[in-house]
């Protein structure tokens, strides 16, 4: 997609891509209808200036805040004129590409009250939800707890005699703390807290809170209600307000408690329902399989910067050639910047197995079938964990690839950033979801005799054979086979859950020995998490990918396998299926596939199709001509506004005038 001015600095390297940029585009979009409505809605965004993102970084909280809320209207009023489908709002506030309390009101409020809420109260809430005549956010974590949910202390204490909940906030650290869209927007908020029928506490449940007024917008009586404060960077993540929130003996009625899974009766009684109470954490489970989709969207944004700037940026020289080297010939960069690229391609494929996984667990519970439930919670839990990890990190990578002018925001990749890094915290700390994965390894080998696993730990049904048996590879190419590649994978993931496994069962089974071993847990939960991403990569290939671009993304598998093995090629080595000449092979395949990539680089970054407004990047501008946007935009600068800075007067001007030697300078 061209939107610069026609003057295409990266022609050069666009004419020796060796696939069909066309159905690169329709793969990654997932296809064609999704390329198309992805395209129109790119466009319908790009052309609105209030969706503009000029100065978003320069602005101050209260107007940047504010501006938010405008964007925030203006894209609900689009999708209302222009009567958007429910796929082509979601596409059309993906664009507009800043956080905001719709983000909750659709991704979580609504989800929640679908899962948790009985028909009755679907029917109740879903219809006033859904046209926004109350906006709603997801109310959980508390200033003293997040990841520990069973630890929340707000309590919902149940009176028979008006039929009522009374909310509480008890303590200072049981305020609600984070959750987005309640600072300011929400007019109502999914509280999670303690059940207390009778002086009994039966855990943790949903209640829908109102909590300001739906005439004026003030918080509702014993209500207290804010923004938390600013947030790392600018711009960032600071579109949204995240809040805190108190209840002094707030009244809600009995209903508003969601009763899918447990309910209580107008007497006081507490019903549980015969459903696994894990169901109450299943907005977590669509949140996470969401970020998950979302990880290679972000990836990718960054490494078309990096790509498309490397090829433009210029150093040294050799003997052999006029001029300098554009930076993407060097290896060190081609090692640092084609995994990424690779492992953005990667994410897009497991992305599109996430979306069937869910819909296969949704239609399931439907049918009140939850056996696959402890193995979807772990594959959503340990990819949300790998797949952010490894996208902040790798947004920080590209802007250090792009040099100096990577930090600058013009670059958009500080901003991109911290937008993007708190993904590793919310919907779960990504070290406390890699443990949720080791429980369930654990859980897995130790009913191995007796239940054969299924899915993606089917694997381990193989342990036996995958820890006796190893690596076979004698001469490079050999390294050239997706079955060899899997068997490694899945060796080492085997090799490294059995290890721990074993160290545990030989112990006394007690919390403290669990913990002393969380370290070596965690690193099989990503040596699993590691499999599937590779595992599915695979498949998706194998899957039929159109002719014209099978090739390409055969690269990309390989790099990214090898890089995976590379990286990690301690824990190969230490369980013993590999052997250190076996990897030196696999970094010289890694080398050959990088030869290939390269003339293709920037095609394979065209083909997430980002147009130059949603990437907001003077160094990946489409066309190539960095230096005089960069240049142009330095005159947009606030401090340039006058050529005599302001400030000249008190505090530059004396320095410069009072003609005094400092007391301690030696001159
Ligand atoms: C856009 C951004 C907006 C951000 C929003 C937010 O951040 S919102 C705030 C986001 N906040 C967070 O994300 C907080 C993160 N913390 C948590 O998710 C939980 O507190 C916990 C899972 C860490 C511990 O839970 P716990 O104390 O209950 O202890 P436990 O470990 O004993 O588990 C019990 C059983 O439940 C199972 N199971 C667990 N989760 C799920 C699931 N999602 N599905 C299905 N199952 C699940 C687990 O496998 C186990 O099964 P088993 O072995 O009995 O068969
Ligand atoms: C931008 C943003 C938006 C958010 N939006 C929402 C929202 O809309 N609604 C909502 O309810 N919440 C929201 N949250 C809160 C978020 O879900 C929590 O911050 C998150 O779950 C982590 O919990 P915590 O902050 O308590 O971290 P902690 O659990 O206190 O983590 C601190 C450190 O302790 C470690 N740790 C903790 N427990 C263990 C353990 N058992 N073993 C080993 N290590 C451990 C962690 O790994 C981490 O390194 C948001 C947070 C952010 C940053």
């Amino acid at each position: 997609m061209q939107d610069g001015n026609g003057l295409d600095h990266l022609a050069g390297e666009r004419a020796m891509a060796q696939f069909d940029l066309q159905a690169m585009k329709v793969y990654l979009a997932g296809g064609q209808r999704e390329y198309e409505i992805s395209t129109k809605m790119a466009q319908l965004v790009a052309n609105d200036p209030v969706f503009s993102k000029e100065d978003r970084v320069r602005l101050a909280r209260k107007d940047l805040y504010k501006n938010s809320l405008r964007k925030a209207g203006h894209a609900w009023k689009t999708i209302l004129e222009k009567g958007l489908s429910e796929v082509e709002g979601l596409k059309l506030r993906h664009f507009v590409d800043e956080p905001t309390y719709t983000d909750l009101h659709w991704g979580m409020f609504i989800p929640a009250i679908k899962g948790q809420g009985t028909e009755e109260q679907q029917h109740k809430w879903l219809p006033l939800a859904y046209k926004m005549a109350i906006i709603g956010c997801y109310a959980q974590t508390e200033l003293g707890h997040g990841s520990n949910v069973q630890g929340l202390e707000t309590t919902a204490t149940f009176d028979p005699t008006t039929d009522e909940f009374i909310m509480h906030s008890p303590t200072v650290t049981s305020t609600k703390w984070w959750p987005g869209g309640l600072g300011k927007a929400s007019t109502h908020a999914l509280v999670y807290a303690r059940l207390i029928t009778d002086k009994k506490d039966h855990g943790i449940h949903a209640f829908i809170a109102p909590i300001r007024s739906l005439e004026d917008h003030t918080p509702l009586p014993n209500v207290t209600v804010g923004d938390i404060g600013v947030k790392f960077g600018n711009g960032g993540y600071n579109t949204m307000d995240n809040g805190f929130l108190r209840f002094d003996h707030v009244r809600i009625p009995r209903e508003n408690m969601l009763m899918r899974l447990a309910t209580v009766t107008k007497d006081g009684k507490y019903v549980r329902s015969n459903k696994p109470r894990q169901l109450g954490y299943g907005a977590m489970v669509f949140v996470r399989q969401g970020i998950v989709i979302d990880a290679s969207i972000y990836l990718s944004r960054a490494v078309t910067i990096a790509v498309r700037y490397s090829a433009v940026r210029r150093q040294f020289g050799n003997k052999d050639e006029p001029g300098e080297l554009q930076v993407i010939q060097y290896r060190t960069q081609q090692s640092r910047l084609f995994p990424l690229l690779a492992t953005a391609y990667a994410y897009r494929a497991v992305g599109f197995w996430m979306k069937s996984l869910y819909a296969d667990v949704m239609k399931r519970l439907n049918d009140n079938d939850f056996s696959t439930l402890p193995e979807v919670h772990a594959c959503t839990a340990g990819l949300k964990s790998i797949t952010t990890s490894v996208t902040a990190d790798g947004i920080e990578e590209c802007r250090k690839l792009c040099g100096g002018h990577g930090f600058l925001c013009a670059s958009g990749l500080p901003e991109l950033y911290a937008a993007y890094v708190p993904a590793c915290t919310y919907e779960g700390d990504n070290t406390i979801l890699l443990l949720q994965v080791a429980r369930f390894l654990l859980k897995t080998l130790s009913q191995v005799s007796k239940v054969r696993p299924v899915g993606t730990a089917a694997y381990l049904g193989n342990i036996k054979q995958l820890s006796t048996q190893n690596c076979k590879v004698s001469q490079g190419h050999d390294w050239l086979n997706t079955s060899v590649l899997l068997e490694a994978f899945e060796a080492r993931s085997a090799r490294q859950a059995a290890a721990v496994a074993l160290r545990l069962a030989k112990g006394s089974g007690s919390e403290a020995e669990f913990q002393e071993n969380t370290p070596e847990l965690v690193e099989s939960a990503r040596a699993h998490c590691q499999l599937i991403l590779v595992s599915k990569f695979i498949e998706q290939l194998q899957t039929g990918t159109p002719e014209g671009i099978r090739k390409q993304l055969e690269v990309l598998c390989y790099t990214y396998a090898f890089s995976q093995l590379i990286d990690n090629a301690g824990d190969f080595l230490a369980t013993g299926y590999v052997t250190g000449n076996q990897i030196a092979l696999a970094k010289e395949e890694l080398k050959h596939m990088f030869d290939k990539i390269r003339p293709n680089a920037v095609a394979l970054v065209d083909a997430f199709d980002h147009t130059d407004d949603y990437l907001g990047s003077a160094l990946g501008r489409y066309d190539g001509d960095v230096y005089t946007h960069l240049y142009k935009g330095a005159f947009k600068e606030s401090l340039n506004d006058t050529v005599v800075v302001d400030g000249y007067e008190e505090y530059l001007k004396p320095v410069l005038t009072q003609n005094l030697w400092a007391p301690h300078s030696k001159l």
